[in-house]
């Protein structure tokens, strides 16, 4: 007989696994990680935010704001100041003019992992979680994003694509309600991404944010667009 299992998802049908797709046991996991937000408020807003790097205006007037749950998509051309955005709401580039306010702490995903290219990974991740409170999420967050094999490899010898994830693993073992993830797809394959999306969906399903920038697809379901 067949059992049928409830999405842990709560989509209310129920559960099937896909071909190489997790199994019920590692999504229901997932997703209880995920709920751990509830509760807690999260938000991210700009309000009439202007950029001008280098002595040049790369954006003037931007306003949004997110919410528990909510995502945005910033977009736009090479040079545009997609970066320059996320640098902006990680607090690490100030606006020329407007504010930038928000709840809860911010990880930021960008182009470099900043790992110890010489420490093992799941070391290098853990010299993060520690700083953040979080050292007993490190395994979990590997096993995550599918390194727990490699979690004694040198960062240095990881692919493009590994290291991408394990910059990922950091922002999951932060647990950071807001995720600022700039180009999280570059560099990894399309079951990657796919991985990735599920991890944005299973963040914000459990109360977190997300603001992505990326010329890459990636879907993110009812999010913002923030064209520049
Ligand atoms: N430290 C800096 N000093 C001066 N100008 C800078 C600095 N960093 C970036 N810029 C300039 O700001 C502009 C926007 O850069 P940014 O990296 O934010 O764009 P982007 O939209 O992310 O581009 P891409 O799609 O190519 O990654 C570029 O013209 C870049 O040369």
């Amino acid at each position: 007989m067949v059992r049928h299992r409830r999405d842990p998802r709560g989509f209310g049908r129920p559960y099937r696994r896909a071909r190489g797709g997790p199994s019920f046991r590692a999504v229901r996991r997932r997703h209880a990680r995920a709920g751990r937000f509830r509760g807690v408020s999260a938000g991210l807003s700009f309000a009439d935010v202007a950029c001008v790097r280098g002595g040049r205006s790369l954006f003037e007037g931007l306003r949004f704001a997110l919410g528990p749950g909510e995502a945005a998509l910033v977009t736009g051309p090479n040079g545009a100041g997609k970066s320059s955005l996320i640098r902006i709401a990680a607090g690490l580039l100030p606006p020329a003019t407007g504010r930038v306010a928000g709840d809860g702490a911010r990880a930021l995903l960008a182009e470099t992992a900043a790992l110890d290219p010489e420490l093992g990974l799941a070391a290098a991740v853990r010299f993060w979680a520690r700083i953040d409170g979080h050292a007993a999420a490190v395994e979990a967050a590997l096993a995550t994003v599918g390194l727990e094999k490699l979690a004694q490899v040198p960062v240095r010898l990881l692919s493009t694509g590994q290291r991408r994830r394990a910059g990922f693993a950091r922002v999951i073992a932060s647990g950071a309600p807001v995720w600022l993830l700039d180009e999280p797809a570059n560099g990894l394959d399309a079951g990657s991404v796919r991985t990735l999306e599920t991890l944005i969906a299973d963040h914000r399903s459990g109360g977190g944010i997300a603001l992505v920038a990326t010329h890459l697809p990636i879907a993110l379901p009812h999010a913002q667009e923030v064209r520049l």
